[in-house]
């Protein structure tokens, strides 16, 4: 679906993409992972034609960005980390803009605009004025605007930054359901949130990629042996015993054992063999011999500490940013400010009536 070859993105002197090659295969969802300035948005931008790359090349669906960006462009709906929305227009007006600058057939707009609400369960408020949305209203807006045109590949830079709690599992639940028709690139410094919703990771850490595998894989073969501590009850003589005495079979490679500092509780640190769960075994090997274990804990890494060590000081370096006219970087300022609307919670009754109204839309509470 998508080919990035080599590509190189220089701010000035400061290389922000560096030689970055990867391929999205169709139908699944990748998460882009990072730390602040490891190169997120800067790959995003170019993928979808919205920046130029220094050097290498964007194939989508076989379409080089650069040479044919209208037929690549088709392909990809976008949600910029700053949605490109008019916050003085209603839902409904901006779509029908929307849809328009991508020239979908006028006969076909209606319809497709009415499509793209039901699915981001934006319908109850399609009359209303983006600037007086919420902020997770006007983020499923942004997921409809990326939808017009139904393109194949949805690419989604933070899509759940600034949202509350409530509104990031919605977005991911809703981003979740996109995936079954889509393909989907969504960006993110979290990792819960990459491995709880992507089936393919790719970490970018100083602009370059650091791994790519599926979360299980990573944190398989990334994050090493299994480690177990134990606090059993019961002597060193008995526990030391027993583990010499243990079933070969049961993956057991090493363990050492010390004082707890509780009288009658020894401490046990375990280490199993690679790729091997010794959870289980453990718990019936000490609970056959009458030594209860009052405390197990997996020391092994994480898919967090593999994560951190990818990326060490691959984050955002105290550089300033171009700015201006010659800077394709989109100026942050595009949007007005939160606090020229009024707040949330002045919206939360209205909207909250609006949607009463709507019963069965199934999206509720997001105000
Ligand atoms: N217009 C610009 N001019 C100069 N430097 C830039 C510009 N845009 C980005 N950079 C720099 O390029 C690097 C990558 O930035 P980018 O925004 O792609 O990172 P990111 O991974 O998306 O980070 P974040 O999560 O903070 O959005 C950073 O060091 C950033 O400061």
């Amino acid at each position: 679906m998508i080919e990035v070859k080599d590509l190189v993105k220089r701010y000035g002197n400061h290389l922000a993409v560096d030689h970055l090659s990867f391929t999205v295969k169709k139908g699944q969802i990748y998460g882009f992972l990072g730390p602040n300035g490891a190169g997120k948005s800067t790959t995003m931008n170019i993928i979808t034609g919205y920046i130029a790359s220094t050097e290498g090349t964007v194939l989508v669906d076989g379409h080089d960005i650069r040479k044919e960006p209208e037929a690549a462009k088709r392909c990809i709906g976008y949600l910029p980390e700053q949605p490109p929305l008019y916050f003085d227009m209603t839902v409904l007006e901006y779509l029908r803009f929307v849809a328009e600058l991508k020239r979908v057939k006028k006969s076909e707009r209606d319809d497709m605009v009415e499509q793209v609400m039901e699915m981001t369960g934006i319908t109850p408020v399609a009359g209303r004025m983006i600037g007086n949305l919420s902020k997770g209203f006007r983020q499923r807006v942004g997921l409809a605007q990326a939808l017009v045109g139904f393109p194949e590949i949805l690419i989604l830079d933070e899509p759940t930054v600034g949202l509350d709690p409530k509104q990031m599992i919605e977005i991911r639940e809703l981003i979740r359901d996109l995936s079954k028709d889509h393909t989907v690139i969504l960006s993110s410094h979290i990792l819960s949130e990459v491995s709880a919703v992507c089936d393919h990771i790719l970490i970018i850490s100083k602009g370059r990629l650091a791994a790519s595998d599926t979360p299980e894989n990573l944190s398989r073969t990334m994050a090493g042996a299994q480690r177990l501590s134990l606090l059993v009850k019961g002597t060193e003589e008995t526990v030391m015993e027993l583990l010499q005495g243990a079933d070969q079979t049961m993956g057991i490679a090493g363990y050492q054992t010390e004082p707890s500092g509780e009288a009658g509780v020894l401490s046990v640190s375990l280490t199993a063999e690679p790729e091997r769960d010794i959870r289980e075994a453990v718990f019936f090997l000490m609970a056959d011999a009458g030594l209860p274990i009052l405390e197990m804990k997996a020391a092994g890494r994480s898919l967090e500490d593999v994560f951190l060590e990818l990326t060490q000081d691959g984050g955002e370096q105290p550089e300033e940013r171009e700015t201006g006219a010659d800077s394709e970087y989109p100026a942050d300022n595009e949007c007005p400010a939160d606090d020229e609307y009024p707040a949330d919670n002045e919206l939360r009754n209205d909207e909250a009536s609006e949607n009463e109204k709507e019963e069965g839309t199934g999206h509720e509470g997001d105000l």
